[in-house]
């Protein structure tokens, strides 16, 4: 028995376009219904059963962001991908903020439109069940919020920008967005921005020809080639140098990309997540992050919570970690001056530090027991912990007094290895780029 075929609402007043699009859709064995304003497509929504709209964004009687916001408030549960007049960038955010799944710019590329309508329909099927321990623990109030906004970034095709300090698990959301999302059986593609040398990016991103330059001596995929079909993860995007930003606008807004060497370009289907744990909207107020690249980048947004703020979960953390790191082995116990030290401490570097603190733990620990010296706990946690060091009267900002507590840290750190960079980064628990971008921040050159 054949299922029913999913049906396509589509909302446009051009008659030519409408039966374009109609004609490809019946090409892929869809039933298709259409309107040709914004009454006419919710008068259909209320009484016919539909699986995807595609609506124009300029209607006669009103805008395609009306049909979204309809199937929002009447909570339908319908993808919606509107299509915008060329290079209309603020149409595009505005309605994937307002809860549309996908836009498509005109003029539009039916091969767009098909991985399109392909990608709409498999979102209405369940979401695979992620097998083994999940890739983010916690049941604190705010690590709910994110997994709650996880399912729903899943749901969409929006650009998400995932914001965090360093070691929150920014990567970990991204890669869950990407298994609960209907690319999962594509490829996820993880790029460290700031890990190109300036001179290879744009063969990195884009690909080659054979021939392109000296030593091309084979056709190579790009990042976005090899993301095909599936999510690309831009981490530490700050990183990006301008003149790239202004090619990954190119590319994202066309949704197509040219090859170094190549006459053509050629479509691309990726959904973009990003991420960095600097402050992008300071780097847009300094130029040195194109605001017209933030706004595509960020249509929607997701912070990571600070370890900090997930001292309930603690407990939580150290037995599981504790269980991981001693896999194979008897696993050591904590003692209570070494938990009270663990439930105390201040977490620069975020779950990636915990990690680390644990698994030498593990490593150090005699006799079946993990004592408060094994923890060897990085210098700005304890100085957290000091009286002195409590945000003074007189006016001392928030930010003043963790710039403060900061600052002795890295300090400690780079004194107790001799100021090598690597090592004190190691200590502090963060990556040495981190430690690097703190450096610069405050001012420690
Ligand atoms: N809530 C969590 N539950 C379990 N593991 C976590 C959680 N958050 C982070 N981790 C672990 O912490 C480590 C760092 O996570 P991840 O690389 O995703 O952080 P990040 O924010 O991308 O870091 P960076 O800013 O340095 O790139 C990983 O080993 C990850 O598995």
């Amino acid at each position: 028995m054949n299922p029913t075929p999913s049906c396509v609402l589509i909302v446009d007043d051009e008659p030519d376009l409408r039966e374009l699009l109609q004609l490809t859709l019946l090409k892929m064995g869809l039933q298709v219904l259409a309107a040709a304003n914004v009454a006419d497509a919710c008068r259909l929504l209320a009484r016919e059963r539909c699986d995807l709209v595609l609506t124009d964004m300029r209607l006669p009687d009103g805008e395609g962001l009306q049909v979204v916001q309809y199937i929002q408030q009447q909570q339908l549960d319908i993808p919606v991908a509107v299509i915008t007049a060329y290079g209309s960038t603020e149409n595009a955010v505005a309605a994937m903020k307002a809860g549309a799944f996908d836009y498509l710019a005109k003029p539009l590329s039916l091969a767009a439109l098909r991985a399109l309508v392909k990608s709409a329909l498999q979102v209405r099927e369940p979401a695979p069940a992620a097998g083994g321990e999940p890739r983010l623990l916690g049941g604190a109030a705010a690590m709910r919020d994110v997994r709650t906004m996880i399912d729903k970034l899943a749901r969409t095709q929006a650009a998400v920008h995932i914001s965090g300090e360093s070691g929150t698990g920014k990567e970990q959301a991204a890669r869950q967005i990407h298994e609960q999302s209907a690319r999962a059986s594509q490829p996820f593609v993880a790029v460290n921005c700031g890990a190109i040398p300036e001179t290879l990016m744009e063969s990195e991103f884009f690909g080659y020809r054979k021939g392109a330059f000296t030593g091309a001596d084979a056709d190579r995929d790009g990042f976005f080639q090899l993301a095909h079909g599936g999510t690309l993860f831009l981490d530490e995007v700050a990183d990006l140098p301008l003149a790239m930003q202004v090619k990954l606008l190119r590319a994202i807004q066309e949704k197509k990309v040219r090859r170094l060497g190549a006459a053509q370009e050629e479509a691309v289907d990726v959904r973009l997540v990003s991420a960095t744990h600097r402050d992008l909207v300071q780097l847009v107020e300094q130029g040195r992050f194109r605001q017209d690249l933030y706004y595509r980048l960020n249509v929607i947004g997701l912070a990571m919570p600070p370890l900090r703020e997930l001292r309930d979960d603690l407990p939580q953390f150290v037995a599981r970690l504790l269980q991981r790191f001693s896999a194979g082995s008897e696993q050591p116990q904590l003692d209570e001056a070494a938990l009270q030290a663990l439930l105390g401490y201040h977490y620069p570097g975020n779950f990636r530090e915990l990690e680390n603190i644990l698994e030498r733990a593990v490593a150090l620990a005699s006799d079946g027991r993990i004592r408060a010296g094994d923890l060897q706990l990085g210098a700005s946690g304890a100085e957290a912990a000091l009286p002195g060091a409590q945000p003074q009267d007189g006016g001392e900002t928030l930010q003043d007094y963790l710039d403060r507590v900061e600052r002795a840290a890295i300090d400690k750190a780079l004194q107790a290895s001799d100021g090598n960079r690597t090592q004190a980064a190691r200590l502090l628990g963060v990556s040495f780029r981190s430690l690097r971008y703190r450096l610069e921040r405050l001012g420690m050159k």
